[in-house]
Protein backbone atom coordinates (compact mmCIF):
# COMPACT_ATOMS: atom_id res chain seq x y z
CA UNK A 1 0.00 0.00 0.00
CA UNK A 2 1.27 3.53 -0.82
CA UNK A 3 1.23 5.43 2.06
CA UNK A 4 3.41 7.06 5.16
CA UNK A 5 4.35 5.65 8.51
CA UNK A 6 1.99 6.96 11.32
CA UNK A 7 5.10 7.95 13.23
CA UNK A 8 6.16 9.52 10.33
CA UNK A 9 3.27 11.60 9.74
CA UNK A 10 3.20 12.58 13.23
CA UNK A 11 6.21 14.14 13.25
CA UNK A 12 6.25 17.85 15.20
CA UNK A 13 2.58 17.13 16.51
CA UNK A 14 2.21 16.61 20.54
CA UNK A 15 -0.46 14.00 20.74
CA UNK A 16 -1.83 11.25 23.52
CA UNK A 17 -1.73 7.91 22.30
CA UNK A 18 -5.62 6.88 24.15
CA UNK A 19 -5.08 3.42 22.51
CA UNK A 20 -4.15 1.21 18.99
CA UNK A 21 -0.68 0.96 17.86
CA UNK A 22 1.55 3.31 16.01
CA UNK A 23 3.02 0.38 13.55
CA UNK A 24 0.22 1.42 10.83
CA UNK A 25 0.76 2.70 7.43
CA UNK A 26 -1.77 6.03 6.86
CA UNK A 27 -2.67 5.38 3.31
CA UNK A 28 -4.69 8.93 3.18
CA UNK A 29 -5.98 11.67 5.38
CA UNK A 30 -9.50 12.44 5.64
CA UNK A 31 -11.31 15.68 8.01
CA UNK A 32 -14.74 14.38 6.57
CA UNK A 33 -16.16 10.65 7.21
CA UNK A 34 -17.47 10.45 3.53
CA UNK A 35 -14.27 10.84 1.65
CA UNK A 36 -12.67 8.32 3.90
CA UNK A 37 -11.48 5.03 2.08
CA UNK A 38 -9.34 1.47 3.55
CA UNK A 39 -6.47 2.87 5.37
CA UNK A 40 -7.32 6.62 6.40
CA UNK A 41 -6.28 8.57 9.59
CA UNK A 42 -9.96 10.74 10.26
CA UNK A 43 -9.76 13.85 11.58
CA UNK A 44 -12.34 14.68 13.78
CA UNK A 45 -13.22 18.30 13.90
CA UNK A 46 -15.82 19.86 16.46
CA UNK A 47 -17.46 22.39 13.67
CA UNK A 48 -19.62 25.03 13.83
CA UNK A 49 -22.60 22.96 12.70
CA UNK A 50 -21.73 19.66 13.90
CA UNK A 51 -19.57 17.82 15.95
CA UNK A 52 -16.85 15.91 13.35
CA UNK A 53 -16.82 12.74 16.42
CA UNK A 54 -20.14 12.02 15.82
CA UNK A 55 -18.83 10.19 12.55
CA UNK A 56 -16.21 8.44 13.84
CA UNK A 57 -18.05 5.38 13.42
CA UNK A 58 -19.30 6.39 9.90
CA UNK A 59 -15.60 6.89 9.27
CA UNK A 60 -14.53 3.31 11.03
CA UNK A 61 -17.24 1.61 8.79
CA UNK A 62 -15.60 3.37 5.91
CA UNK A 63 -12.01 1.82 6.57
CA UNK A 64 -10.36 4.54 8.81
CA UNK A 65 -7.62 2.58 10.91
CA UNK A 66 -6.79 5.66 12.75
CA UNK A 67 -8.42 8.33 14.58
CA UNK A 68 -7.58 11.95 15.90
CA UNK A 69 -10.22 13.70 18.31
CA UNK A 70 -9.83 16.29 20.19
CA UNK A 71 -12.53 15.42 22.80
CA UNK A 72 -12.49 11.75 24.85
CA UNK A 73 -14.63 9.33 22.50
CA UNK A 74 -15.06 5.95 23.89
CA UNK A 75 -14.09 4.15 20.72
CA UNK A 76 -14.43 -0.02 20.96
CA UNK A 77 -13.07 -0.83 17.41
CA UNK A 78 -9.72 -1.82 16.22
CA UNK A 79 -8.14 1.13 15.56
CA UNK A 80 -5.69 3.36 16.67
CA UNK A 81 -7.09 6.72 18.66
CA UNK A 82 -4.69 9.69 18.92
CA UNK A 83 -5.86 13.02 21.41
CA UNK A 84 -4.31 16.19 20.54
CA UNK A 85 -5.28 19.42 21.60
CA UNK A 86 -6.85 20.78 18.35
CA UNK A 87 -7.34 18.91 15.43
CA UNK A 88 -7.65 21.91 13.07
CA UNK A 89 -3.84 22.70 14.09
CA UNK A 90 -3.19 19.13 13.54
CA UNK A 91 -4.93 18.79 10.30
CA UNK A 92 -2.58 21.08 8.73
CA UNK A 93 0.73 19.53 10.84
CA UNK A 94 -0.16 16.11 9.08
CA UNK A 95 -1.02 17.67 6.10
CA UNK A 96 2.02 19.34 5.51
CA UNK A 97 3.79 16.08 7.03
CA UNK A 98 1.96 14.09 3.86
CA UNK A 99 2.99 16.29 1.25
CA UNK A 100 6.64 16.41 2.29
CA UNK A 101 6.55 19.75 3.68
CA UNK A 102 5.91 21.34 -0.26
CA UNK A 103 6.05 24.84 0.79
CA UNK A 104 9.69 24.72 1.76
CA UNK A 105 10.13 24.31 -2.18
CA UNK A 106 8.22 27.56 -2.60
CA UNK A 107 8.34 31.08 -2.95
CA UNK A 108 4.84 31.35 -1.01
CA UNK A 109 3.09 35.15 -0.81
CA UNK A 110 0.15 35.37 1.27
CA UNK A 111 -2.20 37.97 0.50
CA UNK A 112 -4.52 39.20 3.36
CA UNK A 113 -7.15 42.17 4.06
CA UNK A 114 -10.79 42.46 3.51
CA UNK A 115 -10.52 43.88 -0.14
CA UNK A 116 -8.14 43.96 -2.59
CA UNK A 117 -6.89 40.35 -2.36
CA UNK A 118 -7.46 39.01 -5.87
CA UNK A 119 -6.38 41.45 -7.88
CA UNK A 120 -3.14 41.85 -5.60
CA UNK A 121 -2.71 38.06 -6.55
CA UNK A 122 -3.32 38.71 -10.59
CA UNK A 123 -1.03 41.42 -10.99
CA UNK A 124 1.84 39.70 -8.92
CA UNK A 125 1.36 36.46 -11.32
CA UNK A 126 1.66 39.01 -14.31
CA UNK A 127 4.56 40.59 -13.20
CA UNK A 128 6.61 37.33 -12.47
CA UNK A 129 5.63 35.98 -15.22
CA UNK A 130 7.14 38.43 -17.11
CA UNK A 131 10.01 38.08 -15.10
CA UNK A 132 9.96 34.48 -16.66
CA UNK A 133 9.42 32.92 -12.79
CA UNK A 134 6.83 30.05 -12.95
CA UNK A 135 3.77 30.75 -10.35
CA UNK A 136 0.66 29.84 -8.80
CA UNK A 137 -2.62 31.24 -7.82
CA UNK A 138 -5.16 30.24 -5.39
CA UNK A 139 -8.01 32.23 -4.23
CA UNK A 140 -11.69 33.45 -5.22
CA UNK A 141 -11.27 32.65 -8.83
CA UNK A 142 -9.67 29.22 -8.05
CA UNK A 143 -6.71 27.43 -7.87
CA UNK A 144 -4.42 28.18 -11.08
CA UNK A 145 -1.52 25.65 -11.59
CA UNK A 146 0.14 25.84 -15.12
CA UNK A 147 -2.75 27.70 -16.97
CA UNK A 148 -5.18 25.50 -15.57
CA UNK A 149 -8.17 27.14 -13.35
CA UNK A 150 -10.18 24.75 -11.16
CA UNK A 151 -12.58 25.88 -8.52
CA UNK A 152 -11.71 25.78 -4.49
CA UNK A 153 -14.55 23.62 -2.16
CA UNK A 154 -14.22 26.85 0.23
CA UNK A 155 -14.92 30.31 -1.54
CA UNK A 156 -11.02 31.75 -0.82
CA UNK A 157 -8.41 29.35 1.23
CA UNK A 158 -9.02 25.57 0.93
CA UNK A 159 -9.06 23.53 4.11
CA UNK A 160 -5.27 22.27 4.86
CA UNK A 161 -5.84 18.84 3.71
CA UNK A 162 -6.69 20.63 0.09
CA UNK A 163 -4.19 23.27 0.19
CA UNK A 164 -1.01 21.37 1.23
CA UNK A 165 -1.99 19.22 -1.73
CA UNK A 166 -1.97 21.82 -4.05
CA UNK A 167 1.41 23.35 -2.68
CA UNK A 168 2.66 19.99 -3.59
CA UNK A 169 1.24 19.96 -6.96
CA UNK A 170 3.05 23.11 -7.58
CA UNK A 171 6.18 22.28 -6.34
CA UNK A 172 5.93 18.97 -8.36
CA UNK A 173 4.99 20.40 -11.36
CA UNK A 174 8.39 23.06 -11.28
CA UNK A 175 6.44 25.86 -10.06
CA UNK A 176 8.85 27.97 -7.61
CA UNK A 177 6.14 30.79 -6.44
CA UNK A 178 2.61 30.38 -5.49
CA UNK A 179 0.58 33.78 -4.43
CA UNK A 180 -2.21 33.25 -2.24
CA UNK A 181 -5.58 34.80 -0.83
CA UNK A 182 -5.31 34.19 2.85
CA UNK A 183 -8.30 35.14 4.68
CA UNK A 184 -9.27 35.42 7.79
CA UNK A 185 -11.41 32.63 8.01
CA UNK A 186 -8.21 30.61 6.90
CA UNK A 187 -5.87 31.86 9.61
CA UNK A 188 -8.59 31.54 12.70
CA UNK A 189 -9.12 27.99 11.47
CA UNK A 190 -5.41 27.23 10.75
CA UNK A 191 -5.71 26.38 7.29
CA UNK A 192 -2.12 27.84 6.37
CA UNK A 193 -0.51 26.78 9.56
CA UNK A 194 2.27 24.78 8.95
CA UNK A 195 2.92 26.52 6.19
CA UNK A 196 6.14 28.97 5.17
CA UNK A 197 5.59 32.30 3.41
CA UNK A 198 8.01 34.50 2.92
CA UNK A 199 6.39 37.34 1.90
CA UNK A 200 2.71 38.80 3.57
CA UNK A 201 0.72 41.79 2.38
CA UNK A 202 -1.62 43.68 4.35
CA UNK A 203 -4.37 45.40 1.83
CA UNK A 204 -6.93 46.75 4.29
CA UNK A 205 -9.21 45.92 7.04
CA UNK A 206 -13.04 47.30 6.66
CA UNK A 207 -15.98 45.59 8.60
CA UNK A 208 -16.59 42.48 7.06
CA UNK A 209 -16.91 38.30 8.64
CA UNK A 210 -18.05 39.76 11.81
CA UNK A 211 -19.97 36.75 12.23
CA UNK A 212 -16.92 35.00 13.05
CA UNK A 213 -14.93 37.45 14.66
CA UNK A 214 -17.37 39.40 16.84
CA UNK A 215 -15.75 42.70 16.91
CA UNK A 216 -13.02 44.69 14.47
CA UNK A 217 -10.24 44.00 17.15
CA UNK A 218 -10.86 40.07 16.54
CA UNK A 219 -11.20 40.60 12.82
CA UNK A 220 -7.74 42.28 12.70
CA UNK A 221 -5.92 39.94 15.00
CA UNK A 222 -7.00 37.13 12.98
CA UNK A 223 -5.05 39.11 9.67
CA UNK A 224 -2.13 40.47 11.89
CA UNK A 225 -1.28 36.56 12.47
CA UNK A 226 0.50 35.75 8.81
CA UNK A 227 2.39 38.91 9.67
CA UNK A 228 4.14 36.53 12.01
CA UNK A 229 4.42 33.98 9.55
CA UNK A 230 6.37 35.70 7.18
CA UNK A 231 9.91 35.29 7.06
CA UNK A 232 11.29 37.53 4.35
CA UNK A 233 9.14 40.45 3.43
CA UNK A 234 5.81 42.05 5.27
CA UNK A 235 4.24 44.50 3.08
CA UNK A 236 1.58 47.06 4.56
CA UNK A 237 -0.47 49.41 3.45
CA UNK A 238 0.65 52.33 5.07
CA UNK A 239 -2.51 54.60 4.32
CA UNK A 240 -4.98 52.03 6.21
CA UNK A 241 -5.98 52.73 9.77
CA UNK A 242 -5.15 49.36 11.10
CA UNK A 243 -2.41 48.87 8.23
CA UNK A 244 -0.47 51.49 10.61
CA UNK A 245 -1.39 49.69 13.53
CA UNK A 246 0.52 46.83 12.16
CA UNK A 247 3.27 48.56 11.04
CA UNK A 248 3.93 49.91 14.52
CA UNK A 249 3.36 46.60 15.98
CA UNK A 250 5.89 44.99 13.56
CA UNK A 251 8.81 47.36 14.48
CA UNK A 252 8.14 45.46 17.78
CA UNK A 253 8.27 42.08 16.88
CA UNK A 254 10.61 40.19 18.36
CA UNK A 255 13.49 39.47 17.15
CA UNK A 256 12.34 35.53 16.34
CA UNK A 257 10.12 37.27 13.85
CA UNK A 258 12.58 39.15 11.29
CA UNK A 259 10.65 39.63 8.34
CA UNK A 260 11.82 42.97 6.87
CA UNK A 261 8.95 45.77 6.92
CA UNK A 262 7.92 47.07 3.80
CA UNK A 263 5.13 50.16 3.54
CA UNK A 264 2.93 51.10 0.52
CA UNK A 265 0.63 54.08 0.22
CA UNK A 266 -0.62 57.16 -1.86
CA UNK A 267 -1.24 59.30 1.02
CA UNK A 268 1.39 58.81 4.12
CA UNK A 269 5.22 58.57 3.53
CA UNK A 270 5.68 55.08 2.38
CA UNK A 271 8.81 52.60 0.60
CA UNK A 272 6.86 52.39 -2.25
CA UNK A 273 4.25 55.32 -3.38
CA UNK A 274 2.83 56.66 -6.65
CA UNK A 275 2.66 59.79 -7.63
CA UNK A 276 1.06 61.87 -10.94
CA UNK A 277 -1.94 59.53 -10.62
CA UNK A 278 -4.01 60.32 -13.76
CA UNK A 279 -7.45 58.62 -13.17
CA UNK A 280 -9.82 58.05 -16.57
CA UNK A 281 -13.00 55.59 -16.91
CA UNK A 282 -11.36 52.92 -18.42
CA UNK A 283 -7.65 52.68 -17.13
CA UNK A 284 -4.98 55.08 -14.79
CA UNK A 285 -1.75 55.72 -14.95
CA UNK A 286 0.53 57.02 -12.50
CA UNK A 287 4.63 56.98 -11.51
CA UNK A 288 5.41 54.64 -8.87
CA UNK A 289 8.22 54.93 -6.58
CA UNK A 290 10.22 51.77 -4.91
CA UNK A 291 13.04 52.55 -3.14
CA UNK A 292 15.31 52.03 -6.24
CA UNK A 293 13.61 53.09 -8.88
CA UNK A 294 10.95 55.49 -10.26
CA UNK A 295 8.86 54.45 -13.41
CA UNK A 296 5.78 55.10 -14.98
CA UNK A 297 2.77 52.41 -14.73
CA UNK A 298 -0.48 51.50 -16.53
CA UNK A 299 -3.17 50.06 -14.74
CA UNK A 300 -5.97 48.45 -17.11
CA UNK A 301 -8.10 48.68 -14.44
CA UNK A 302 -10.51 52.43 -13.02
CA UNK A 303 -9.79 53.69 -9.66
CA UNK A 304 -7.75 54.60 -6.89
CA UNK A 305 -8.47 51.25 -5.62
CA UNK A 306 -6.36 49.45 -8.30
CA UNK A 307 -3.55 51.97 -7.44
CA UNK A 308 -3.35 50.39 -4.28
CA UNK A 309 -3.20 46.85 -5.16
CA UNK A 310 -0.93 47.70 -7.95
CA UNK A 311 1.43 49.54 -5.34
CA UNK A 312 1.04 46.01 -3.38
CA UNK A 313 2.29 43.92 -5.70
CA UNK A 314 5.11 46.39 -7.13
CA UNK A 315 6.50 46.18 -3.82
CA UNK A 316 6.24 42.00 -3.92
CA UNK A 317 7.91 42.35 -7.29
CA UNK A 318 10.47 44.87 -5.62
CA UNK A 319 11.41 42.61 -3.03
CA UNK A 320 11.72 39.63 -5.39
CA UNK A 321 14.24 41.45 -6.68
CA UNK A 322 12.58 42.21 -10.03
CA UNK A 323 13.21 44.51 -12.98
CA UNK A 324 11.21 48.04 -13.35
CA UNK A 325 10.87 47.00 -16.64
CA UNK A 326 9.01 43.63 -16.14
CA UNK A 327 7.18 45.19 -13.53
CA UNK A 328 6.10 47.52 -16.03
CA UNK A 329 4.91 45.39 -18.65
CA UNK A 330 3.44 42.70 -15.73
CA UNK A 331 1.34 45.11 -14.08
CA UNK A 332 -0.08 46.53 -18.01
CA UNK A 333 -0.22 43.11 -19.61
CA UNK A 334 -3.44 42.55 -16.84
CA UNK A 335 -6.09 43.49 -19.30
CA UNK A 336 -8.62 43.00 -16.31
CA UNK A 337 -10.02 40.83 -13.82
CA UNK A 338 -13.10 38.19 -13.83
CA UNK A 339 -15.44 40.54 -12.21
CA UNK A 340 -13.53 42.99 -10.70
CA UNK A 341 -15.17 46.35 -12.56
CA UNK A 342 -15.64 44.31 -15.90
CA UNK A 343 -17.28 46.26 -18.68
CA UNK A 344 -20.01 43.72 -19.65
CA UNK A 345 -21.96 45.52 -21.75
CA UNK A 346 -21.29 49.00 -23.63
CA UNK A 347 -22.23 51.32 -26.44
CA UNK A 348 -22.74 55.14 -27.47
CA UNK A 349 -25.64 55.14 -24.94
CA UNK A 350 -25.17 52.34 -22.38
CA UNK A 351 -22.74 50.72 -20.30
CA UNK A 352 -22.68 48.08 -17.78
CA UNK A 353 -20.46 46.95 -15.19
CA UNK A 354 -20.62 44.09 -12.67
CA UNK A 355 -18.08 43.98 -9.58
CA UNK A 356 -17.93 41.97 -6.97
CA UNK A 357 -18.50 44.80 -4.57
CA UNK A 358 -19.88 42.86 -1.53
CA UNK A 359 -19.22 45.35 1.58
CA UNK A 360 -19.73 48.67 2.60
CA UNK A 361 -16.42 49.67 1.93
CA UNK A 362 -16.15 48.00 -1.66
CA UNK A 363 -19.69 49.23 -2.73
CA UNK A 364 -18.70 52.60 -1.94
CA UNK A 365 -15.37 52.78 -3.70
CA UNK A 366 -16.79 50.80 -6.71
CA UNK A 367 -19.56 53.71 -7.00
CA UNK A 368 -17.63 56.62 -6.24
CA UNK A 369 -14.66 54.92 -9.22
CA UNK A 370 -17.97 55.07 -11.74
CA UNK A 371 -19.13 58.46 -10.44
CA UNK A 372 -17.08 60.78 -12.05
CA UNK A 373 -17.28 59.49 -15.40
CA UNK A 374 -20.95 58.85 -15.60
CA UNK A 375 -22.77 61.53 -17.70
CA UNK A 376 -26.33 60.20 -16.84
CA UNK A 377 -27.44 58.80 -13.05
CA UNK A 378 -25.43 55.65 -11.87
CA UNK A 379 -28.02 53.07 -10.95
CA UNK A 380 -26.75 50.38 -8.50
CA UNK A 381 -28.27 46.56 -8.56
CA UNK A 382 -26.79 45.11 -5.29
CA UNK A 383 -28.30 42.40 -2.79
CA UNK A 384 -26.09 41.73 0.37
CA UNK A 385 -25.23 38.70 1.99
CA UNK A 386 -24.79 38.22 5.31
CA UNK A 387 -25.39 36.67 8.64
CA UNK A 388 -28.94 36.99 9.93
CA UNK A 389 -30.16 38.84 12.54
CA UNK A 390 -28.35 41.63 14.54
CA UNK A 391 -24.48 40.29 13.38
CA UNK A 392 -25.53 40.90 9.59
CA UNK A 393 -28.08 44.52 10.25
CA UNK A 394 -24.92 46.62 10.58
CA UNK A 395 -23.63 45.07 7.16
CA UNK A 396 -27.35 45.49 5.62
CA UNK A 397 -27.82 49.16 7.24
CA UNK A 398 -23.57 50.15 5.89
CA UNK A 399 -24.55 48.92 2.35
CA UNK A 400 -27.42 50.32 2.28
CA UNK A 401 -26.31 53.88 2.89
CA UNK A 402 -23.39 53.51 0.69
CA UNK A 403 -26.21 53.19 -1.52
CA UNK A 404 -28.16 55.76 -0.94
CA UNK A 405 -25.68 58.50 -0.54
CA UNK A 406 -23.78 57.81 -3.06
CA UNK A 407 -26.20 56.27 -6.07
CA UNK A 408 -29.16 58.39 -7.93
CA UNK A 409 -31.32 55.13 -7.83
CA UNK A 410 -30.42 51.44 -6.02
CA UNK A 411 -32.20 48.32 -7.40
CA UNK A 412 -31.89 46.18 -3.94
CA UNK A 413 -32.27 42.31 -4.68
CA UNK A 414 -30.83 39.26 -3.20
CA UNK A 415 -27.03 38.24 -3.52
CA UNK A 416 -26.63 34.41 -2.48
CA UNK A 417 -29.81 34.60 0.23
CA UNK A 418 -28.74 30.48 1.30
CA UNK A 419 -31.02 29.78 4.13
CA UNK A 420 -31.99 33.29 4.96
CA UNK A 421 -35.01 34.85 3.89
CA UNK A 422 -34.56 37.40 1.14
CA UNK A 423 -37.37 39.41 1.56
CA UNK A 424 -36.13 40.26 5.53
CA UNK A 425 -32.64 41.43 4.46
CA UNK A 426 -33.75 43.59 1.38
CA UNK A 427 -36.17 44.95 4.29
CA UNK A 428 -33.34 45.79 6.18
CA UNK A 429 -31.39 47.74 3.08
CA UNK A 430 -34.49 49.27 2.23
CA UNK A 431 -35.28 50.74 5.52
CA UNK A 432 -31.73 52.42 5.76
CA UNK A 433 -31.93 53.75 2.10
CA UNK A 434 -35.25 55.19 3.36
CA UNK A 435 -33.37 57.03 6.34
CA UNK A 436 -30.74 58.33 4.25
CA UNK A 437 -33.44 59.61 1.80
CA UNK A 438 -32.06 57.39 -1.06
CA UNK A 439 -34.25 56.65 -3.80
CA UNK A 440 -34.57 52.44 -4.46
CA UNK A 441 -36.89 49.83 -5.54
CA UNK A 442 -37.02 46.06 -4.56
CA UNK A 443 -37.37 42.94 -6.79
CA UNK A 444 -36.21 39.76 -4.97
CA UNK A 445 -35.97 38.10 -8.24
CA UNK A 446 -32.05 38.85 -9.38
CA UNK A 447 -32.19 38.32 -12.55
CA UNK A 448 -35.63 40.59 -12.61
CA UNK A 449 -33.98 43.26 -10.72
CA UNK A 450 -30.98 43.40 -13.58
CA UNK A 451 -33.45 43.17 -16.36
CA UNK A 452 -35.87 46.32 -14.53
CA UNK A 453 -32.07 48.29 -14.52
CA UNK A 454 -32.07 47.91 -18.03
CA UNK A 455 -35.35 48.53 -18.47
CA UNK A 456 -35.13 51.63 -16.78
CA UNK A 457 -31.82 52.97 -17.94
CA UNK A 458 -31.22 55.98 -19.87
CA UNK A 459 -28.91 56.69 -22.58
CA UNK A 460 -25.92 58.16 -20.49
CA UNK A 461 -26.93 55.95 -17.75
CA UNK A 462 -24.45 53.55 -16.21
CA UNK A 463 -25.34 50.28 -14.26
CA UNK A 464 -23.21 48.35 -11.47
CA UNK A 465 -23.96 45.18 -10.45
CA UNK A 466 -22.43 44.86 -7.43
CA UNK A 467 -21.74 41.54 -4.90
CA UNK A 468 -21.70 38.50 -6.94
CA UNK A 469 -18.40 39.26 -9.65
CA UNK A 470 -16.80 36.29 -11.13
CA UNK A 471 -19.89 34.38 -9.57
CA UNK A 472 -21.80 32.16 -12.03
CA UNK A 473 -24.21 30.61 -9.63
CA UNK A 474 -26.77 32.13 -7.12
CA UNK A 475 -27.19 30.11 -4.20
CA UNK A 476 -30.75 29.84 -3.06
CA UNK A 477 -32.03 27.71 -0.18
CA UNK A 478 -29.84 24.82 -0.77
CA UNK A 479 -29.51 25.29 -4.19
CA UNK A 480 -27.02 26.58 -6.64
CA UNK A 481 -28.45 27.79 -9.60
CA UNK A 482 -26.79 28.63 -12.81
CA UNK A 483 -26.45 32.54 -12.86
CA UNK A 484 -24.55 34.35 -15.53
CA UNK A 485 -24.60 38.24 -15.03
CA UNK A 486 -22.85 39.11 -18.61
CA UNK A 487 -25.62 36.80 -20.05
CA UNK A 488 -28.37 38.20 -18.12
CA UNK A 489 -27.25 41.99 -19.39
CA UNK A 490 -27.09 41.03 -22.66
CA UNK A 491 -30.25 38.95 -23.17
CA UNK A 492 -31.97 42.17 -21.60
CA UNK A 493 -30.70 44.54 -23.80
CA UNK A 494 -31.84 42.55 -26.69
CA UNK A 495 -35.02 41.76 -25.81
CA UNK A 496 -35.53 45.19 -24.76
CA UNK A 497 -34.77 46.39 -27.98
CA UNK A 498 -32.13 48.87 -26.63
CA UNK A 499 -29.05 47.59 -28.23
C1 LIG B 1 -17.59 28.91 8.54
C2 LIG B 1 -16.52 27.99 8.08
O1 LIG B 1 -15.42 28.39 7.85
N1 LIG B 1 -16.88 26.73 7.88
C3 LIG B 1 -15.89 25.70 7.65
C4 LIG B 1 -16.05 24.71 8.75
O2 LIG B 1 -17.34 24.19 8.63
P1 LIG B 1 -18.16 23.72 9.86
O3 LIG B 1 -17.38 23.96 11.10
O4 LIG B 1 -19.53 24.31 9.76
O5 LIG B 1 -18.27 22.18 9.56
P2 LIG B 1 -19.44 21.26 10.04
O6 LIG B 1 -20.43 21.12 8.96
O7 LIG B 1 -19.87 21.70 11.38
O8 LIG B 1 -18.70 19.85 10.17
C5 LIG B 1 -17.73 19.59 11.16
C6 LIG B 1 -16.86 18.48 10.69
O9 LIG B 1 -17.65 17.28 10.52
C7 LIG B 1 -17.34 16.71 9.29
N2 LIG B 1 -18.46 15.87 8.82
C8 LIG B 1 -19.68 16.40 8.57
C9 LIG B 1 -20.70 15.60 8.07
C10 LIG B 1 -20.47 14.22 7.85
O10 LIG B 1 -21.33 13.45 7.40
N3 LIG B 1 -19.23 13.74 8.14
C11 LIG B 1 -18.23 14.51 8.63
O11 LIG B 1 -17.13 14.02 8.87
C12 LIG B 1 -17.06 17.91 8.38
O12 LIG B 1 -16.34 17.58 7.23
C13 LIG B 1 -16.25 18.79 9.32
O13 LIG B 1 -14.89 18.43 9.31
O14 LIG B 1 -15.11 23.67 8.63
C14 LIG B 1 -15.22 22.96 7.39
C15 LIG B 1 -14.15 21.88 7.41
O15 LIG B 1 -12.91 22.43 7.62
C16 LIG B 1 -15.04 23.92 6.21
O16 LIG B 1 -15.18 23.22 5.00
C17 LIG B 1 -16.08 25.02 6.32
O17 LIG B 1 -15.91 25.95 5.29
C18 LIG B 1 -17.06 26.16 4.47
C19 LIG B 1 -17.01 25.28 3.20
C20 LIG B 1 -17.19 27.61 4.04
O18 LIG B 1 -17.93 27.94 3.14
N4 LIG B 1 -16.52 28.49 4.69
C21 LIG B 1 -16.56 29.92 4.36
C22 LIG B 1 -17.38 30.73 5.32
C23 LIG B 1 -15.12 30.41 4.33
O19 LIG B 1 -14.22 29.70 4.77
N5 LIG B 1 -14.89 31.59 3.80
C24 LIG B 1 -13.57 32.16 3.78
C25 LIG B 1 -13.57 33.62 3.45
C26 LIG B 1 -14.29 33.99 2.17
C27 LIG B 1 -14.22 35.47 1.90
O20 LIG B 1 -13.11 36.04 1.86
O21 LIG B 1 -15.27 36.10 1.71
C28 LIG B 1 -12.66 31.36 2.83
O22 LIG B 1 -11.45 31.36 3.05
O23 LIG B 1 -13.14 30.73 1.89
N1 LIG C 1 -7.95 48.12 -2.29
C1 LIG C 1 -9.27 48.05 -2.24
N2 LIG C 1 -9.97 48.77 -1.31
C2 LIG C 1 -11.30 48.72 -1.23
N3 LIG C 1 -12.07 47.99 -2.06
C3 LIG C 1 -11.43 47.25 -2.99
C4 LIG C 1 -10.02 47.24 -3.12
N4 LIG C 1 -9.70 46.41 -4.14
C5 LIG C 1 -10.84 45.91 -4.60
N5 LIG C 1 -11.90 46.41 -3.94
C6 LIG C 1 -13.33 46.13 -4.10
O1 LIG C 1 -13.58 44.89 -3.47
C7 LIG C 1 -14.13 43.95 -4.39
C8 LIG C 1 -13.50 42.62 -4.12
O2 LIG C 1 -12.14 42.72 -4.50
P1 LIG C 1 -11.21 41.46 -4.45
O3 LIG C 1 -11.92 40.32 -5.04
O4 LIG C 1 -9.87 41.82 -4.95
O5 LIG C 1 -11.18 41.31 -2.88
P2 LIG C 1 -10.80 40.10 -2.06
O6 LIG C 1 -9.90 40.64 -1.03
O7 LIG C 1 -10.26 39.04 -2.93
O8 LIG C 1 -12.20 39.68 -1.42
P3 LIG C 1 -12.82 38.22 -1.18
O9 LIG C 1 -11.91 37.45 -0.33
O10 LIG C 1 -14.11 38.53 -0.53
O11 LIG C 1 -12.92 37.62 -2.51
C9 LIG C 1 -13.80 44.49 -5.76
O12 LIG C 1 -14.72 44.04 -6.69
C10 LIG C 1 -13.81 45.98 -5.52
O13 LIG C 1 -15.13 46.47 -5.56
Amino acid sequence: MIGMQLSDLLQGLTYERIKGTLERTVSHIAYDSREVQAGSLFVAITGFTVDGHRYIPDAIRRGAEVILIEQPVAIADDVTVLQVQDTRYALARLAANFYNQPTDMLNLIGVTGTNGKTSITYFVKSIFEQAHRSVGVIGTIGTLIGGQLRKNKNPTTPEALELQQIFHEMADAGIMNCVMEVSSHALSLDRVACSRFRTAIFTNLTPDHLELHRSMDEYYAAKARLFKMAEDYNIVNIDDPYGRRLCEEAANFPANFPARLITYGIEQPADVYATEIELTADYTTYTAHTPADSFPVKVQLPGLIYVYNSLAAIACAYANGIDPGDIQQGIEAVQGIQGRMEVVYQTDDYKVVVDFAHTEDSLEKAITTLKPFTKGRLIVVFGVYAAPGELGLSKRRGMGKVAARLADLSVVTTDNPKEQDPKAIIADVAAAIEEEGGRYTAIVDRREAIRHAVEICRPGDVILIAGKGHERTQVIGKEEIPFHEAEIVREAFQELGKE
